[in-house]
């Protein structure tokens, strides 16, 4: 791939025209608003100039409703050998660009499963997609050209490709990502009008749950729009479960010690099966989760700091596999969960605390 256009130049957009930029590859940048690929340019995503004839390979992150007229409109000037989409979900593009008549041979309905809360260029990270599923939906009317374009697309941007039927995609993302995304939201939402004093004590768990509550709603509302019915069926089973566990306490607050000890065994199926479900949630690069050991160590809330404690992990010949941060409320200060091969976490903690460290169990 020589030359790519990426309509669309937000989050996604700009995240993969800087990791094709980075490779050499001329990227052009076009956008609804204009502001857009200007900005995207100035982070070194590729020029906001229009290509002189067509290019290899036209990426469209766009949102989902506009996906299909946006690759009819390419497909009809000629602008691209071929079109590929980068969309949260892939049966109903495709069943659009049918009814408008696209050419199903020179596109492909892709899904890169990175993303972040922010969207728009500025929030975007060439790095977003390593390590990352990227589906593809080939479809037996998929020209092979057009597959290997993506396939070098993937590459690029270092993320694992894995092929999927369009509706197949559909229904597993409405499990894992958009269900996810509304219960996310709806946890939040608790706290719209909940007391500060109530307010105040937010701890970590509330923060990895809410994460996402900070979405772009206009983003997701496509999205959700455009998947409506699997995420509906999911969230029907888990009203199912929700109304159980409400029984399963109700019961645990009866004067009858048999149906307290019923309610305490249904919610210890719950938390049972929750540790199930999350013992299945692969780790990183795809790969099965693996058990690292935690080092915490706290840090004032100063610039630097984290860049600090990083190098001096380096310097102790430590690889840190995750890391996150737990922000004391009330105080200047912050706890940071470095996740280490067990090998190395006695390593790490002796190294740190050398240099000046104050390391917590
Ligand atoms: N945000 C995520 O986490 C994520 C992850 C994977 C895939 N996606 C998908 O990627 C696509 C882009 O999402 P994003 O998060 O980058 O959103 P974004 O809001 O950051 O960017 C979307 C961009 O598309 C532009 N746009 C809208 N309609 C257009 C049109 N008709 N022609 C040209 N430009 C148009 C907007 O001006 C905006 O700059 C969506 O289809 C989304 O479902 C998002
Ligand atoms: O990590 C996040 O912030 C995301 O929202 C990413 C996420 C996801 O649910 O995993 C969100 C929507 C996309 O279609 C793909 C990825």
């Amino acid at each position: 791939m020589r030359t790519a256009l990426v309509i669309g130049t937000g989050l996604i957009g700009t995240s993969v025209a800087l990791a094709l930029s980075a490779r050499g590859i001329r990227v052009h940048l076009q956008d609804a608003d204009p502001e857009r690929p200007r900005t995207a340019a100035a982070l070194g995503a590729g020029t906001d100039e229009s290509p002189d004839g067509p290019v290899d390979l036209a990426v469209i992150a766009v949102p989902p409703a506009h996906i299909a007229p946006t690759v009819v409109g390419l497909q009809r000037e000629g602008r691209a050998r071929a079109c590929l989409d980068v969309g949260s979900v892939k049966g109903r593009p495709r069943r659009e660009l049918v009814e408008l008549g696209g050419d199903l041979s020179r596109y492909l309905g892709s899904h890169p499963m990175a993303g972040r809360e922010r969207s728009g260029p500025l929030a975007a990270d060439e790095t977003l997609f390593e390590g990352r599923p990227w589906v593809l939906t080939p479809t037996p009317e998929t020209d092979t050209e057009v597959l290997n374009l993506a396939l070098e697309l993937v590459s690029v941007c270092r993320a694992v490709p894995v092929v999927m039927e369009a509706d197949a995609h559909d229904r597993a993302v409405a499990l894992v990502s958009h269900t996810p995304q509304l219960l996310s939201s709806l946890v939040a939402a608790r706290l719209e009008d909940a007391d500060d004093a109530a307010v105040r004590l937010c701890g970590q768990g509330i923060r990895d749950v809410t994460r996402i509550a900070a979405s772009e709603p206009r983003m997701w509302i496509e999205i959700l729009s455009a998947n409506p019915g699997p995420v509906a069926d999911v969230l029907a089973a888990l009203a199912a479960d929700l109304d159980g566990t409400v029984r399963a306490l109700r019961a645990m607050e009866s004067a009858d010690e048999a149906k307290r000890a019923a309610g305490a065994s249904d919610i210890e199926a719950v938390l049972r099966r929750g540790n199930a479900g999350r013992d299945r949630v692969p780790g990183k690069h795809g790969a099965a989760p693996a058990e690292y050991e935690t080092v915490a160590v706290l840090i004032s809330d100063t610039p630097g700091e984290l860049a600090r404690i990083f190098a001096d992990a380096g310097r102790a010949g430590v690889n840190i596999e995750d890391v996150r941060i737990e922000h004391a409320t009330a105080r200047q200060a912050g706890l940071v969960q470095l996740m280490v091969d067990p090998v190395a976490a006695p390593v790490l903690s002796a190294a740190l605390r050398e240099r000046g460290w104050s390391i917590r169990q």
